[in-house]
């Protein structure tokens, strides 16, 4: 599903009229008949209803919305427009001609009483602002959601995202409404899925209406889903054998970071890499024994990775279909020279992590090396404290550009980009907020670029399924409990899953 800015839904909505002839009045009438269903599938004929409307066509959605229920019996409905009804935009006063055509009353004003309103309902409309939300809530608008955010009875729906949620960011401009659910049209906005927004939306539900699925080329940004996940799972066929599934080398750890190092080779060999070695500087055999006795592994018998090893190790680097070079390395100077020339004398794709990061800051790069920077690493590396980065995708693409390289900024949000095209997922909770969790990711990504990947592909496969598994485990020993461990342990709960989707 594409993930949209504000302006190329106005863009799609525009040419889906002008180039295919369904104008915007279709439109209006299917988004109400989505936000109709919604609520028959909550509330009764008998429910309070209340309507919050603003003067734009968010708020024509919502009285197109009222009038249909009322047409079918829904008895105890109240529309309450905020704003100057006269200098309403041309479909909302349209509909609210027609509502009243229909024999609609029960308008109230916004006044003290709004507060006995709010009191009694089962069910909040939201329909005050829209995609079309410009700047912070003005003092009126506040005022509303303000007192909406109060109520705690039934449920707030909120049409198409919640009024004072900027739809490209997820930001809150001034104050926005807490939805218990969403209901968009087309496809996802930016604001759905960033945080705060994404917890302000509630459940998000899409209504298609008619849109052409052409028109939505237009992004270049999309939602990773399980489908999505499904189809790029690399194919294991009977007739195979360990070479047909890659060989992964990783070169992490140090005296000091020992445990990174285990987790990367777990997460490699967990998604079915044919052969995962691993070269660490200390000695670390009785932890791989315990844990995954199948992977290759050789220490240096020394504390850290220095330029001398390069030579020791040239022969494994020809030999790997995928190299994960970073996690536990530390970063005195003679580390970060041995990463530079990893990096520089390899062609094969490498999963730059963790400490490596900030060895290739001054080197150019090319589009099979990612890098998986969380939000510290990447304000680093980019070396900004100044603008918001986590909600600010464009300057994350715009990074992948000018580094020639695929990104994935690890966050609530994950963003997977090589500057082109955009992948977000979000999977996950905060079981992967916890030390370890980096180190398996490159590991899985690794494990599936061995496996025919692109790095891209990889990273969107293995970002979905660590966070599911997160999300599944988490469910049975909670978020407090849960460790990349047994995330790793796990992985298989979301891959299945993902097979059977
Ligand atoms: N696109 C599509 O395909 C389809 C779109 N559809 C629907 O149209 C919606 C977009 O409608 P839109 O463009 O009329 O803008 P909208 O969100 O109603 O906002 C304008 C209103 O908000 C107000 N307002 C703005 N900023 C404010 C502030 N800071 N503080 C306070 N007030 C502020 C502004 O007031 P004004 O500035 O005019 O005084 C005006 O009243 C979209 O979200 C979806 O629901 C569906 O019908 C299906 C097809
Ligand atoms: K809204």
């Amino acid at each position: 599903m594409h993930v949209l800015t504000s302006t190329e839904m106005k863009e799609i909505d525009k040419k889906t009229s002008t180039d295919f002839g369904i104008t915007e009045e279709v439109l209006m009438e299917q988004a109400a008949m989505a936000i109709v269903g919604e609520i028959q599938k909550d509330f009764n004929k008998n429910s309070h209803l209340l309507f919050m409307v603003g003067t734009g066509n968010n708020g024509g959605d919502a009285l197109a919305a009222a009038r249909i229920l009322h047409n079918e019996g829904y008895e105890n409905i109240e529309v309450c427009i905020i704003g100057d009804e006269n200098k309403g935009s041309r479909l909302f006063k349209k509909q609210l001609n027609t509502l009243k055509q229909f024999g609609f009353l029960d308008f109230f004003e916004f006044n003290v009483d709004f507060k006995n309103h709010v009191s009694t309902a089962d069910c909040i409309i939201d329909g005050l602002i829209g995609i079309g939300l410009n700047g912070n809530t003005n003092d009126l608008i506040k005022g509303v959601i303000d007192i909406i955010n109060t109520f705690k009875r039934g449920k707030v729906l909120s049409v198409d995202i919640p009024s004072g949620i900027n739809a490209n960011t997820g930001e809150i401009m001034g104050n926005a409404i807490l939805a218990d659910k969403t209901i968009t049209f087309g496809s996802v906005k930016l604001g759905h899925i960033f945080f705060p927004g994404r917890e302000y939306s509630g459940t998000i539900k899409v209504a298609p209406l008619s849109f052409p699925k052409s028109l939505f080329n237009i992004s270049h940004r999309e939602l990773v889903t399980p489908e999505m996940v499904k189809k790029l799972l690399p194919k294991r066929p009977k007739f195979s054998q360990k070479y047909d599934y890659g060989n992964v080398l990783i070169l992490a750890g140090s005296s000091e970071f020992p445990g990174a190092s285990i987790l990367s080779a777990i997460g490699a060999q967990k998604v079915g890499a044919g052969l995962v070695k691993l070269i660490t500087p200390t000695p670390l055999s009785s932890y791989v024994l315990n844990h995954e006795p199948g992977i290759i592994y050789k220490s240096l018998m020394k504390d850290k990775f220095s330029l001398k090893d390069f030579d020791l190790i040239s022969k494994e680097l020809k030999k790997a279909s995928v190299i994960v070079i970073g996690p536990g390395l530390g970063r005195s100077d003679e580390t970060m020279q041995f990463v530079r020339n990893v990096v520089e004398y390899s062609r094969v794709p490498i999963v730059v992590d963790a400490d490596a990061l900030y060895a290739v800051d001054s080197l150019s790069l090319r589009k099979n090396i990612v890098l998986t920077p969380h939000v510290g690493e990447m304000k680093r590396i980019v070396r900004t404290d100044e603008i918001n980065i986590r909600q600010n995708y464009e300057y994350t693409e715009k990074f992948a550009k000018h580094k020639r390289a695929t990104i994935v900024f690890k966050d609530a949000t994950t963003i997977i980009t090589n500057g082109e095209r955009t992948y977000f997922n979000i999977t996950g909770n905060t079981a992967l907020a916890k030390g370890g969790s980096g180190d398996l990711l490159t590991g899985i990504i690794a494990g599936l670029v061995s496996q025919g990947l692109d790095v891209m592909e990889a990273s969107i496969v293995a970002s979905y399924l660590s966070g599911r598994t997160a999300e599944i485990i988490s469910d049975e020993i909670t978020e407090y409990y849960a460790t990349p461990l047994d995330i790793a342990k796990n992985l298989y709960k979301a891959i299945s899953e993902v097979l059977n989707v």
